[in-house]
């Protein structure tokens, strides 16, 4: 089933928790929203699903405006951070549930439900716990049956809400290769919220980054990391450090340094220079732009350093290799692999929120 979003708004009194959200998403595709606390990822998956109104906009459910339906017409399945399983039944009778709850007409034989239930807990890999209540399973089997619970309903679309948020980060690392076979398997439109860049970028086919309840950006894993859209995106996925620099006839001039934009293209004005710490290389003194080394220190495989860079001493981050032949103190030349230039006054061009 592909979603089509168009233009949707919501607002919470005086507050626009989404702005004139558009995106699509393909039938079959995986698609994460990430961003930040309160960027409109869940008010949005919830918009989706008809748990939520929206004010302005339209949502289509392949060629159908499911704008105003009911959640039950939209027929999508949902999964919760906290596990949101009855209690007092058992696993089976969990996964059962939607199934059981559907009016007589189109009521599943109890023997058919029975397969279906039996099926499920087979592709969530539980085959054995059927019987047990949802207490005397772990966090990470919860979530495996509300994800069998959600998949019982045979939704037209899957939605799930921070479904690994609530589970510490090695089993969170699981259940993400789990989610992904499964998917690969099953194949339904999927929908995901996360607040964790390594989450969506491993398991989504496509990301939509949002921002203060804007669409930044929409892309692949690597467009999104490689091809940022807007100095937020930039700022949110991975590290990065920015330096103001003025951009003139398709040249970044910082002090007496001149770096060719070549593909990139920005207006001539004040501009900022994003760099990751991976694509800044030392140079000897002379080479490039100028800088000084105030600090060293070792991060796993690499080094990192601070250095100073030019007449306002702004401070960028490199990522070194140990061997490298260096202290504090030292007079450098960097050149930058690659980078990004965004005119100082794009939006978004300040730190995340
Ligand atoms: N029922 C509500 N009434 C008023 N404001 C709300 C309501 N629900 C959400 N908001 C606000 O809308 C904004 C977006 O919330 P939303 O839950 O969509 O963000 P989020 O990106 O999912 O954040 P988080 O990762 O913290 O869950 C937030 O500022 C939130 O406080």
């Amino acid at each position: 089933m592909e979603l089509k979003i168009r233009h949707v708004s919501k607002d919470y009194g005086t507050f626009a928790a989404l702005h004139d959200v558009s995106l699509d998403i393909r039938s079959g595709e995986l698609v994460a929203l990430l961003g930040p606390s309160g960027s409109g990822k869940t008010t949005l998956l919830r918009a989706i699903a008809g748990l939520e109104t929206i004010d302005e906009g339209q949502i289509f459910f392949g060629g159908t405006d499911a704008s105003r339906t009911s959640i039950q017409q939209r027929n999508v399945g949902f999964v919760f951070q906290h596990y949101a399983l009855f209690r007092h039944m058992k696993v089976a009778d969990n996964i059962a549930f939607g199934l059981r709850a559907r009016d007589r007409s189109r009521r599943p034989h109890e023997s058919e439900i029975a397969r279906k239930v039996k099926e499920l807990l087979e592709l969530v890999q539980l085959p054995e716990l059927g019987d047990r209540y949802p207490a005397q399973l772990s966090g990470g089997q919860r979530q495996r049956v509300a994800l069998a619970r959600a998949l019982a309903i045979e939704p037209q679309v899957l939605l799930l809400d921070e479904p690994f948020g609530a589970l510490d980060a090695q089993v969170r690392k699981d259940l993400r290769r789990w989610l992904r076979a499964i998917h690969e398997e099953t194949g339904h439109t999927t929908v995901f919220v996360t607040h964790d860049q390594e989450e969506a970028l491993e398991l989504a086919d496509r990301v939509a980054v949002l921002s203060k309840g804007e669409l930044q950006q929409i892309g692949t894993p690597d467009d999104i990391y490689d091809r940022p859209a807007t100095p937020f995106v930039y700022a949110f996925i991975g590290d990065s450090s920015f330096l103001p620099i003025e951009v003139r006839g398709g040249e970044a001039v910082l002090d007496r340094s001149v770096l060719p934009l070549g593909q990139l293209s920005a207006p001539d004005g004040q501009a900022r220079l994003h760099v990751r710490p991976q694509d800044v290389v030392l140079r000897p003194t002379g080479e490039g732009v100028s800088g000084r080394v105030t600090l060293l220190r070792r991060t796993g495989a690499f080094r990192r350093a601070d250095i100073e860079v030019g007449d306002a001493r702004r401070r960028i981050e490199a990522q070194l290799p140990p061997e490298l032949a260096i202290t504090e103190g030292d007079e450098v030349g960097l050149h930058f692999n690659r980078f990004a230039v965004f005119p100082s006054d794009a939006p978004h061009s300040t730190a995340p929120n």
